[in-house]
């Protein structure tokens, strides 16, 4: 069972030599550093969300009105942060979110494969997005024992979803993250002013251009013979719109669990059990696609119970720390996603500063844990957390 709390002994012995940590433990720090290493398009792109922002300062704003109450004279020298998903033995709750730019976050463009390897380092499974700058199947293969999931963005053309789900089965991902919040782009005025949309620029759509089905629909041609074309053919097969009717189809296509990523409404995650979903992904895709929206966090306990332990309960949108990890958890979650923090690690890092975010993340939990006598998820989700602004 791994300590990552020891991590905080290794930080304060290396002191001892002069040696202090190579990347900030903390994401204040963290994305102020971010800020001066990646280059403006892609800071704006990660950094920014929809409309002024509210919803997405909102997410991680809300942390701080649940609060938790400790528990004295438990033994908790040794917490068990592992948990099963999908018949997967996982080492701690925590995976990555996907980030369809995370190929542009390191300097050589292959920030996909630097994450799959943070991954293997870590144990924390990542979630490939469809939109990569390396092929799925490379991706997966940088991941090494540590188990994938693969993110499906559904596009328009059947055959195109129906191919690019069978290479994910076949590459050996685990389950499929369909997201739904975003078959149209949400208004971000921090990349509309510099007109700054990097898929239309020819980025991330590896995935489009290495799938046989994406290549016939060009004719045969090679997507870089002709660029323009390739990325017009891209941009109209993006986004479908999904309906519940979608799911009888989406669960034919493949023997993987499906999770279906952007639920927010209680009424949404009953119809998504009954219509066949294998995972709930509670998401309002940080901020980045509706503004005005109710932070997530505050979403997850109405939305937990409404799933009532019947299959997975994933949650992201607003995690800078071990301690809203754990706040998640008590509030609900089954699995928590790190989103920005861990492209902020790959800016500063690749994949070394990737895995020094997570373990990072991962140490404040498990130290959030042995002090308030919690030496299991199972005992965070029966301490809960409580509203402390009513
Ligand atoms: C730059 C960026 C790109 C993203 N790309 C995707 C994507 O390709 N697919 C997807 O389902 N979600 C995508 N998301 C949403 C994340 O999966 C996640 O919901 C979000 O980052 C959570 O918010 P947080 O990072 O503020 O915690 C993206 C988020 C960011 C910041
Ligand atoms: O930037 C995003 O959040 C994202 O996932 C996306 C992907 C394609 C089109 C629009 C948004």
């Amino acid at each position: 069972m791994p300590h990552y709390g020891d991590l905080q002994t290794q930080i304060y012995g290396a002191g001892l030599s002069g040696v202090v940590p190579t990347y900030p433990v903390d994401f204040a720090t963290l994305e102020k550093r971010a800020q001066s290493a990646l280059p403006p398009h892609v800071l704006t792109y990660v950094q920014g969300g929809c409309g002024d922002e509210w919803t997405q300062d909102e997410n991680a704003r809300a942390f701080r009105h649940w609060g938790m109450v400790p528990r004295m004279m438990v033994d908790a020298t040794h917490r068990d942060l592992s948990t099963e998903l999908f018949g997967l033995d996982l080492p701690s709750p925590v995976f990555m979110a996907p980030i369809g730019v995370t190929g542009m976050m390191s300097q050589d463009q292959h920030g996909d494969i630097a994450a799959a390897q943070a991954s293997a380092l870590t144990g924390v499974p990542l979630t490939a997005s469809t939109l990569s700058n390396d092929p799925l199947e490379d991706v997966h293969a940088a991941c090494g024992d540590t188990p994938a999931f693969f993110q499906l963005y559904t596009p328009r053309d059947k055959e195109l979803a129906e191919s690019l789900v069978s290479r994910a089965e076949k590459a050996g991902y685990k389950a499929i993250v369909v997201t739904l919040d975003t078959w149209v782009t949400g208004w971000r005025p921090r990349d509309l002013n510099p007109s700054n949309f990097p898929q239309l620029r020819g980025h991330v759509l590896q995935n489009y251009f290495s799938d046989p089905r994406f290549r016939q629909m060009l004719g045969g041609k090679a997507p870089e013979e002709d660029l323009r074309t390739a990325i017009g053919t891209w941009g109209a097969t993006f986004g479908k719109v999904l309906t519940w009717d979608d799911m009888a189809w989406l669960k034919s296509i493949t023997k993987l669990p499906i999770v279906l990523k952007g639920i927010c409404h209680p009424d949404d995650a009953r119809r998504a059990i009954d219509t066949g979903a294998d995972g709930i992904y509670v998401s309002n895709h940080g901020g980045r696609q509706a503004n005005g929206g109710i932070a997530a966090i505050d979403m997850l306990p109405a939305v937990a119970e409404a799933v009532a332990g019947r299959v997975p309960l994933l949650f992201d949108s607003g995690i800078r720390s071990g301690t809203d990890v754990v706040k998640a958890i008590a509030l609900g979650a089954d699995m928590v996603g790190i989103g920005r923090p861990y492209s902020y690690g790959l800016a500063l890092g690749g994949a070394a500063g990737c895995a020094h975010i997570l373990r990072c993340i991962l140490a404040e939990a498990d130290l959030l844990m042995a002090v308030n006598g919690w030496p299991t998820l199972a005992a965070v989700r029966e301490a809960g957390a409580t509203r402390t602004d009513r």
